[in-house]
């Protein structure tokens, strides 16, 4: 059965501006015709048209079509864009005339790139890239998702494939000969440094971070006893390098959690309880979540109380000490010699040189603005097997069948990495963290 000619809105909720409506599939072009009741604008060239209902020739807008021949589309099928006005009611009206059009369907979320997938016009990690790059926040992230999008983890896997198959090659020509004496001989240790290049230049990309703390934040404990001047920090670090995304109150009245970006890094900042022993139930709970965030935290920032002392923190993540009311103190803005960054809240004096840290810091989680090969946990997994098994080949190397073995092994781990196998568990959820019309 062909796959059904799929339609949704793709831009943004009305009302706004323009609308764009996307219609995927065989089915794409016809429909098109049957809206605008004209011969077909040429390929790639919008053409004014009104739109009328086919069922009861009710005119519904006056808008551009376009049209993109498959394979050369952003879903490999014949694709028709309508751009219409971005009224309510433009856009009801043009989707309820699609959906009486036999053989056409509503698309649900990701099915557009579903269809890309499988049309070979986008593989996994490209697909895992889009999806990041529609939900970057943050400079950082979308020059990441960007590249991933774009197919810099593919392009590399593609090599990596290519090299293993030259290895497994070699030593497959090894096995055919041993029969007849040691042909095979500098070809198997051709392939043993083969294999052992590639082993560690993947060890290379498995020990770089991969995207994951990129994508949702660095976590940055805020700490230190009350009227330290934490909240006065985070909001003067929010609105100056910084958007600030959201500010969600915790689930006590103690934790705040704010989502900015230093020089396109992303942080969630975490505004704590002050950590002192309380009599109070609820300060208490409110003390306790505190430890549970400055425990999971990638950097603890903790503030020097009024009297200048700091709390101790429980940590294994790097701490920077802060000590505010550089104004009113009259220390020199900046970190002095112990590394403590003097600074003020009000005058923000000392906050371009924390920032600076915080981003130091932050590098050996997300990288220092280098494009990342991994960009996410499944990625570092599929990688970390084809590792595995280039290991056990190398260390089979007496034994060609079982190195052979182990590099279809390797082989099979890639083609997992680029979705030419063994995904189908993994695809609903991703697609499903796309919206309708992507
Ligand atoms: N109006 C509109 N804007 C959009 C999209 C869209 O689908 N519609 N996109 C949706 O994601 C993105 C662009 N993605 C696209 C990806 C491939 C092709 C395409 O036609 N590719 C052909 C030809 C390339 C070329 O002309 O150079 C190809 O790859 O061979 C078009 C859009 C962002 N902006
Ligand atoms: N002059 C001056 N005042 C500051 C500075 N930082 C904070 N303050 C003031 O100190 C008081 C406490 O600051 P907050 O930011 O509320 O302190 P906090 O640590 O969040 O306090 P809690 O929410 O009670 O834990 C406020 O009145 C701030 O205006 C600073 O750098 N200079």
């Amino acid at each position: 059965m062909p796959a059904p000619t799929l339609f949704a809105l793709s831009s943004g909720r009305p009302p706004a501006a323009i609308s764009v409506i996307r219609i995927s599939g065989a089915a794409a072009f016809e429909a098109a015709r049957r809206l605008s009741g004209k011969a077909l604008p040429p390929p790639r060239t919008a053409r004014l048209r009104t739109l009328r209902d086919p069922a009861g020739g009710e005119a519904l807008d006056k808008a551009l079509l376009l049209l993109f021949p498959g394979p050369d589309s952003a879903t490999g099928d014949d694709i028709a864009e309508l751009h219409l006005h971005g009224g309510v009611a433009v856009v009801a009206a043009v989707l309820k005339a699609l959906d009486g059009i036999e053989g056409l369907k509503a698309a649900g979320p990701g099915d557009f790139t579903r269809r890309a997938f499988h049309n070979g016009v986008l593989d996994l990690p490209q697909v895992e890239g889009l999806a990041d790059l529609l939900a970057a926040e943050t400079e950082m992230q979308r020059r990441q998702a960007m590249a991933h999008a774009d197919g810099h983890l593919t392009r590399m896997a593609e090599g990596w494939r290519e090299r293993l198959l030259d290895a497994l090659a070699q030593v497959e020509a090894g096995l055919d000969f041993a029969d007849e004496g040691d042909v095979g001989e500098s070809d198997e240790s051709c392939a043993n440094d083969a294999i052992a290049a590639l082993a560690a230049e993947l060890d290379q990309v498995l020990e770089a971070p991969s995207g994951e703390r990129l994508r949702d934040g660095v976590r940055l404990a805020v700490t230190g006893p009350p009227n330290a001047g934490k909240s006065s920090l985070v909001n003067k670090l929010t609105e100056r390098d910084v958007a600030i995304v959201t500010a969600i109150p915790g689930t006590t009245r103690d934790r705040i959690e704010a989502h900015l970006a230093i020089k396109g890094v992303p942080f969630v900042a975490i505004d704590t309880a002050g950590l002192r022993e309380t009599g109070d139930v609820v300060e208490r709970e409110g003390i306790a979540r505190a430890r549970a965030a400055v425990a999971t935290a990638d950097i603890v920032l903790a503030m020097a109380g009024e009297d200048g002392r700091f709390e101790p923190v429980e940590t294994e993540a790097p701490v920077i000490r802060v000590m505010s009311r550089s104004d009113l103190s009259g220390a020199p803005a900046g970190p002095d010699a112990d590394g403590l960054h003097h600074l003020s809240a009000v005058t923000g004096d000392g906050l371009a040189a924390l920032a600076d840290r915080l981003v130091e810091e932050a590098g050996r989680l997300v990288g220092h603005g280098e494009i990342l090969a991994l960009a996410n946990d499944r990625q570092r997994r599929v990688v970390s097997d084809c590792h595995a098994a280039l290991l056990e080949a190398g260390a089979a190397a007496h034994d060609p069948v079982l190195v052979a073995e182990h590099l279809r092994a390797a082989l099979n781990a890639l083609g997992r990495l680029t979705g030419r196998v063994g995904v189908e568990d993994m695809l609903d959820a991703l697609f499903g963290r796309f919206c309708i019309g992507k």
